[in-house]
């Protein structure tokens, strides 16, 4: 899906390259985290991806694509098919929460019915169903965050990527983007992540790739962070890990490909996918307990066809969301599709894109991409967590207060 190979990047004026003979497979479905020191070179690789630049020697492989061939004409065809989220969630401040989704549908095209589906199933997905008539400046950094990955994912693309994208959010904040990304993933999508965050490297457990001055110094799968990190790794609590346990088993239980089959009737295959269940307008994901942080656990009966109680995310119980998905599976036959189908890389406009390289390797790292301690058969107490306080409690990541506004600025 993604293919680097010998890839060296210099810059005009540099003496040593930012990139220097990378050789870099991604594949579908996998999540990769790309570490290293300021200035190892991660942001160029990104750069590269999204063929915002081209390397000085070496080859790039996108979604089938040689970068090195298509044409200036072709890249904002290419880029359809990728999301972008960078640390400092570059909004359109004078449009809405639902105006700044719906304009990146708007500038390629998609027709209105598409966007009047899309984007309030994406909002909500994110969490942010009761905010769309809002403004940037009037939403928490993580709000504007999740409006941004909500832009970012309005148009299912095959891969994702993310610079630092918790780079300015609190680390509460910064595990419910990390949750949503995850359950992203889980839906299908590629995501690729810069970060400095050791501590969601490491209790993620994904394949990460390290850079140092330009080199891959490590690519592992389930790696920490390493000797390199920059930032403290935080100890966290069992109860941390048991609320991402609870992320997994409810975004699981969304997709599992069983439960869809059975909880929709003929002729709405995206229905249950989807997780599309009743709307709960005015719901505040911030000021929810530990179920409602980040999207991957919505508004009860909201996207992902959460459970509507606590109780009912229990792993135990994994057909929890085929009640909530089925009264909306009779409008989901109007939809051109759900952002929870499998990723079509390219869309009928971009049929003259090649899209032969995605194939999956069987023995590739993907292949551990739900690490064990996620793993929703483990035992846990949801109605536990869902009843003693917050997700920062939980995690030992007390806020300074519960004000929206704490969520905006650099804590590191
Ligand atoms: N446009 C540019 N012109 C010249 N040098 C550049 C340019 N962009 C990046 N560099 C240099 O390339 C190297 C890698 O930069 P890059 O931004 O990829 O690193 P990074 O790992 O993303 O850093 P950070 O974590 O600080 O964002 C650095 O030495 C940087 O100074």
């Amino acid at each position: 899906m993604i293919l680097f190979e010998n890839v060296t990047k210099k810059y005009r004026g540099t003496a040593k390259p930012a990139l220097d003979g990378i050789d870099l497979r991604v594949d579908r479905g996998e999540f990769v985290f790309i570490v290293g020191a300021s200035g190892s070179g991660k942001s160029s690789c990104l750069r590269l991806i999204l063929r915002e630049d081209q390397p000085s020697s070496g080859g790039i492989h996108v979604l089938g694509q040689d970068l090195g061939k298509i044409s200036s004409r072709k890249v904002p065809y290419f880029r359809r098919n990728l999301g972008t989220v960078f640390q400092d969630f570059r909004l359109l401040t004078n449009k809405t929460v639902y105006d700044n989704v719906a304009f990146s549908l708007q500038v390629i095209g998609k027709s209105r019915g598409f966007i009047q589906e899309a984007v309030p199933d994406t909002l909500e997905m994110v969490g942010l169903a009761g905010k769309s008539k809002r403004y940037p400046h009037e939403l928490s950094g993580g709000e504007q965050q999740r409006v941004a990955i909500a832009r970012a994912i309005v148009n299912k693309p095959a891969i994702l990527l993310a610079d630092e994208p918790t780079g300015n959010l609190d680390p509460a904040t910064s595990l419910g983007i990390m949750q949503l990304l995850r359950a992203i993933n889980a839906a299908g999508t590629t995501v690729v992540m810069a970060t400095h965050e050791a501590t969601f490297v490491d209790i993620m457990q994904q394949r990460v790739v390290e850079l140092s001055q330009g080199v891959v110094v490590r690519d592992e799968v389930g790696g920490g962070y390493g000797e390199t990190a920059s930032i403290p790794v935080a100890d966290l609590s069992a109860e941390g890990m048991q609320v991402l346990r609870t992320t997994e088993a409810v975004v699981r239980a969304a997709l599992a490909p069983e439960e869809v089959a059975e909880a929709e009737p003929a002729g709405t295959p995206s229905a249950a996918a989807a997780g599309t269940a009743p709307r709960q307008s005015g719901h505040d994901p911030d000021t929810a307990p530990v179920t409602t942080v980040g999207a991957a656990q919505p508004p009860e009966g909201a996207a992902f066809g959460t459970p509507s109680t606590a109780a009912e995310a229990d792993p135990e119980t994994p057909s929890a969301p085929a009640g909530p998905a089925a009264p909306v599976a009779a409008r989901s036959d109007a939809r051109e599709a759900s952002v929870f189908e499998p990723p079509h890389p390219f869309g009928a406009e971009d049929d003259d894109i090649d899209d032969g390289d995605d194939t999956v390797r069987a023995d590739g790292p993907q292949a551990r991409r739900i690490p064990s301690f996620l793993d929703p058969d483990r035992p846990i107490d949801p109605v536990r967590m869902s009843e003693t306080g917050s997700l920062a409690d939980h995690l030992g990541l007390r806020r300074k207060n519960d004000d929206d506004e704490t969520d905006v600025g650099p804590v590191r």
